[in-house]
């Protein structure tokens, strides 16, 4: 189990703010967030990279910098960090090298990690003999070689193509599967964090501002920004929503609803005017005004209706959300 507790720790111009998180052994956590909220130096504190910050953070009820130092804490970056004079057998064995595994299990272990990694008839080549995504497979292979018990990845496949990416998510999510290892993994690319996790964090300005499985975060978002994150087209503060969608809505800060739960209709007592229309990748992304308020309602049925047209929409009670407290983004 990993316990990060009231953990706080800042640099000139950014802090990290008391960020709290269990993580039960073998989950695999993706910390989801923009550029520069805090992902990376979340991760290192985790690490045990950076031993200056507040609070408590313990893994197996032990400091990160021991877990690190018994090799149960492996680490895969974005740059591969692959030693340019070994080949792709000997970058793996190292760190069985170093820890003075015996021949037989150095053997063992890589040949095996070579196959989960599927670098079979690779073993010889160097580094820059290597496209980007077999060094990073490489990478990914040196770290499980080691057999450890936490898998920190920062934003391991953010310099690979799209399609390359989808292979590489595909194989770590095997991975996870088959070693049942705890894996936390930061990317700001929030289908990567849907595909891969059973639990995403959201970072927002040094806070961890949501928390929970892709499920909960996509139905029940806290917080305007996770919201915003996850592509809710609609939020509104209470009182606006409740004048454009003629309704009532108990206590909250604001109430959202997605595009695609907003339904084109013939006739209802919700209309509004066309505005703007887009065609993005199979969806039809609507725009129409309402007292002056735009929403946005999309669907995959084709859409016919000039700029200008009144048209009627609805939507269902259920499909409202709610979202409590303050706006932050
Ligand atoms: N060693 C450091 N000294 C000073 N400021 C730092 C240091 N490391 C990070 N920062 C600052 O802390 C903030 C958070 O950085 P961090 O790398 O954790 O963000 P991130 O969410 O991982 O971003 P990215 O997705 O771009 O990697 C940034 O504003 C960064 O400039």
């Amino acid at each position: 189990m990993i316990e990060i507790k009231r953990v706080s720790k800042s640099f000139s111009g950014f802090s990290l703010k008391n960020i709290n998180l269990f993580i039960e052994k073998g989950e695999f956590i993706g910390i989801l967030g923009q550029s520069g909220s805090g992902k990376s130096t979340l991760l290192n504190l985790v690490a045990g990279l950076d031993k200056d910050f507040i609070g408590e953070i313990l893994i197996d009820e032990k400091k990160p910098s021991k877990m690190i130092k018994d090799g149960e804490v492996a680490m895969v970056f974005q740059k591969d960090l692959l030693l340019p004079h070994l080949n792709v057998w000997e970058n793996i064995a190292f760190g069985l090298k170093i820890k003075k595994v015996n021949k037989g299990e150095i053997e063992k272990r890589v040949k095996e990690a070579i196959k989960d990694v599927d670098l079979v008839g690779k073993e010889k080549r160097f580094p820059n003999e290597l496209s980007g995504g077999e060094k990073q497979r490489v990478a990914i292979a040196r770290a499980i070689v080691t057999r450890p018990k936490i898998l920190l990845m920062d934003e391991p496949f953010s310099a690979l193509d799209f399609n390359l990416r989808d292979r590489m998510q595909k194989l770590v999510k095997k991975l996870h599967e088959k070693l049942k290892i705890t894996i936390i993994f930061v990317t700001h690319d929030r289908e990567e964090a849907f595909y891969l996790s059973t639990k995403i964090g959201v970072m927002f300005k040094g806070e961890l501002l949501d928390y929970g499985t892709p499920e909960s975060l996509y139905y029940r978002p806290k917080n305007v920004y996770t919201a915003k994150l996850l592509a809710v087209e609609n939020i509104f503060s209470k009182n606006i929503f409740e004048k454009i969608f003629q309704c009532e809505v108990k206590e909250c800060g604001f109430v959202a609803i997605r595009g695609r739960n907003i339904k084109i209709v013939d006739d209802s007592k919700l209309k509004g005017q066309v505005h703007e229309v887009n065609f993005k990748m199979g969806e039809y992304s609507i725009e129409i005004l309402v007292q002056n308020e735009k929403i946005t309602l999309v669907q995959e049925k084709e859409f016919t209706s000039k700029i200008g047209d009144v048209i009627s929409f609805d939507y269902d009670d259920k499909d409202k959300i709610l979202i409590e407290g303050v706006k932050k983004c």
